[in-house]
């Protein structure tokens, strides 16, 4: 049984790794799925985020307009805080639920949960072995833009929004270097996946 954080800044390529991870044959857990069930159409979460951001960040079928609030949180720490303080303690309580039903599944499974704010508010969970993600800033810029369609300065709010690479090197047990190809990428994850399983 084994706890395993997977974090890294935007773009870093956190989700290319929790793939190769689960189709190697971890349990994932992705904090940015959560973090959408717990603003789904109905939920409190989302109520207490319109009386916070009001009507506008509805769309006509009743869910949240995603973008519309990107462009209000990013960039605004008070505003990114005020929406972190909904909904990360539903993500917190959901992702505990998912863990504790995949150990009763499989005591033996190793459980990958991708959390990209793990430095910022996921420190204290109790991690058997913490994994980041790490590309350049610059890097992660380029990738926004070229694959996601932000303009450069979206894309640069989103990165200042997160902790430093620093921060998030400091809190490393393994450190996978997602600069180069994907190729080079999944020959980490590969060699991780052999390391975890030989235990
Ligand atoms: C602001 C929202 C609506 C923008 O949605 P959008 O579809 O554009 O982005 P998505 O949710 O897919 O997130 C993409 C990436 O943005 C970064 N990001 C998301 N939320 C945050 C945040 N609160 N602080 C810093 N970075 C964030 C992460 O690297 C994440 O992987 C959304 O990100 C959100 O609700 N964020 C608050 C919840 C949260 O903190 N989620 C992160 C996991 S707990
Ligand atoms: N070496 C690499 N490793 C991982 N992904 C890469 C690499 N090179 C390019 N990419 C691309 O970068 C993009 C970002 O990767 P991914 O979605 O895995 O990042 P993420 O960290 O999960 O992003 P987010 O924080 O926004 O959820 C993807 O389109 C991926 O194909």
């Amino acid at each position: 049984m084994a706890l395993i954080g997977l974090t890294g800044g935007i773009a870093s390529g956190k989700s290319t790794i929790g793939r190769r991870l689960e189709a190697l044959g971890s349990v994932r857990i992705d904090a940015d799925r959560l973090a959408r069930e717990a603003v789904e159409p109905g939920s409190r979460g989302l109520r207490l985020v319109v009386e916070r951001f009001g009507e506008e960040i509805i769309r006509d079928d009743g869910s949240l307009d995603r973008a519309a609030l990107g462009e209000r949180v990013f960039g605004d720490p008070e505003a990114l805080a005020d929406l972190n303080a909904i909904v990360h303690p539903e993500v917190r309580r959901l992702a505990e639920r998912r863990v504790a039903e995949a150990r009763a599944a499989d005591p033996d499974a190793i459980i990958v949960y991708e959390v990209p704010l793990l430095v910022e508010s996921g420190a204290d969970m109790d991690w058997d072995l913490v994994v980041v993600a790490d590309a350049p800033a610059e890097t992660r810029v380029r990738r926004q833009v070229e694959l996601r369609g932000l303009d450069e300065g979206d894309a640069r709010r989103r990165v200042a929004s997160q902790a430093s690479d620093e921060e998030r090197r400091a809190a490393a047990d393994v450190v996978i270097d997602t600069s180069g190809d994907e190729a080079r990428t999944i020959e980490q994850v590969d060699a991780l996946w052999k390391r975890l399983t030989a235990r």
